[in-house]
């Protein structure tokens, strides 16, 4: 997977279909992976998604889920029927186990998400939890192998201890990725392109340094060629 426009996943965080196509448009020829959250998932962004995979692009559905087996099982079922690439799930090993079943047979690949990017040491100690992000993210990683999940969703920063527990062979996805200089926003755990490919990154995920830039394309141009530079210097 050596081309960067396999590297790149483009969040479509926009309100409505109408702002996604135009943007799916600008984009063009430059960008075939895109995920589909909250934002658009909620304002009919599943059709999209539909039309998007039937146009040849990859979509990775994120809608995160959390919740019973039998609850999880199925909802990942119905998004295994749409042809998506990608869904993320809480990596609990109940809900994870519940959405390796809900996918048997299919080409889906389950991601996992570990520590959320805007959590740092001090918002996990708010939600409960005693132990800090280093060991979060390593007993979510070990569980997830364990499980069957075919990759982990994690910070740039935890990408080089995530690579040591999970393997060669599964996937490395990274949100938190800012360019040198662009706004981090509610981010907390960042870092560029191409430290993030460094770092063992499979696959990038970029919402709002391309979404609200002024010239997306140029964007996203800009992150590519930071890949392949990472990529040529690994
Ligand atoms: O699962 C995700 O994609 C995800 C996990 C995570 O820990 N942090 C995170 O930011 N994301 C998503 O990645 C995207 C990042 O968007 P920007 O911060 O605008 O680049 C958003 O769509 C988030 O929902």
């Amino acid at each position: 997977m050596t081309d960067p426009r396999d590297r790149l996943i483009v969040a479509l965080d926009l309100p409505s279909v109408g702002a996604a196509e135009s943007l799916v448009a600008q984009l063009g020829d430059t960008v075939s992976f895109y995920k589909i959250g909250y934002e658009l998932g909620f304002a009919g962004g599943l059709g999209l998604a539909r039309e998007l995979i039937a146009d040849g692009r990859k979509v990775f559905i994120d809608f995160k889920l959390h919740d019973i087996g039998n609850t999880v099982a199925r909802g990942i079922a119905s998004l295994a029927a749409l042809g998506a690439s990608f869904a993320t799930v809480h990596a609990y090993p109940q809900t994870m186990r519940a959405a390796v079943e809900g996918r048997e047979g299919s080409a889906l690949r389950l991601l996992a998400v570990t520590v959320l990017t805007s959590y740092d040491e001090a918002d996990l100690r708010a939600a409960g939890y005693s132990a800090g992000v280093e060991e979060t993210v390593a007993r979510r990683v070990v569980q997830a192998r364990e499980t069957g999940i075919d990759g982990i969703v994690c910070a740039p920063t935890d990408a080089t201890r995530v690579r040591t527990l999970l393997g060669p062979d599964r996937a490395i996805v990274t949100p938190g990725v800012r360019p040198e200089g662009a706004a981090s926003g509610d981010q907390k755990r960042i870092a560029t392109p191409f430290a993030a490919i460094r770092a063992g990154a499979d696959h990038l995920v970029v919402g709002r340094p391309i979404v609200a830039a002024p010239d997306p394309a140029a964007a996203a141009r800009a992150v590519q060629a930071e890949i392949a530079a990472a990529l040529a210097a690994s």
